[in-house]
């Protein structure tokens, strides 16, 4: 398996232990996560991006534990290896389009996809040199995705991608995700609450509050 996540606990100061459901996905396979308000989806999230420690358990990427790594060394394994989109985009407003996909790759310090034409796969190719302040809700989202694609990272991880989008972004968005994830060989894990998204990943784990 590409991606292992086992036996994962988490607790927040003050608040009863998160227990989650495991996860394993092979290269260029996809996940919902899904669960209530409350239930901990995000929290899950954190923690498979290595931006929380957990109690107890294990996040396994291609071989490699790092469910207790920090600082520096968490940094670059994840500037290298994952991949994370945001329910808004935080894109740098003083770069261009092009100019915050190089950020990606200047930070990760690896060599990753052609921007050019990643910007061409995701129809953006015209707005290379624009100012991202200039960009659509759609258009932003697909810059962040480039963004997140940029390094080419073994695991994609996207927290409610869509929920701002229309049918149509929504419907774009996904599908960028799932073939760009096939195409790098990635695994995707999507945290959703839109009904639109589940038509298009049927493989979920759903959290439960315990
Ligand atoms: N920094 C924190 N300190 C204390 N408790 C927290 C913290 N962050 C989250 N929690 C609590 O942990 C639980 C899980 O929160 P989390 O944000 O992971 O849920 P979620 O499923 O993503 O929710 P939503 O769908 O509303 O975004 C909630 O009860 C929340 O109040």
């Amino acid at each position: 398996m590409l991606f292992e996540s086992r036996n994962l606990e988490y607790n927040h100061p003050g608040q009863k232990t998160l227990v989650f459901p495991d996860i394993s996905l092979a290269s260029g396979e996809s996940l919902l996560v899904l669960g209530k308000s409350g239930s901990g989806k995000t929290t899950l999230l954190n923690l498979l991006a290595g931006l929380l420690k957990p109690k107890a358990g294990e996040v396994v990427l291609a071989n490699k534990d790092f469910s207790q790594m920090k600082g520096q060394e968490m940094d670059l394994f994840r500037g290298k290896e994952i991949g994370i989109v945001f329910q808004k985009p935080h894109l740098l407003a003083a770069l261009n389009v092009k100019e915050n996909l190089q950020m990606a790759h200047f930070f990760s310090k690896k060599k990753g996809q052609d921007i050019g034409q990643l910007l061409a796969e995701l129809g953006l190719s015209e707005k290379a040199k624009s100012s991202v302040l200039t960009l659509s809700e759609g258009e932003a989202q697909r810059v962040s995705i480039a963004r997140a694609l940029a390094n080419s990272p073994k695991l994609i991880l996207a927290d409610e991608p869509t929920s701002s989008l229309d049918d149509e972004n929504t419907e774009k968005v996904i599908q960028l995700l799932k073939t760009q994830a096939a195409k790098i060989g990635a695994a995707l894990i999507i945290v959703t609450h839109d009904q639109r998204v589940k038509a298009h990943i049927p493989n979920f784990v759903e959290v439960n509050p315990s």
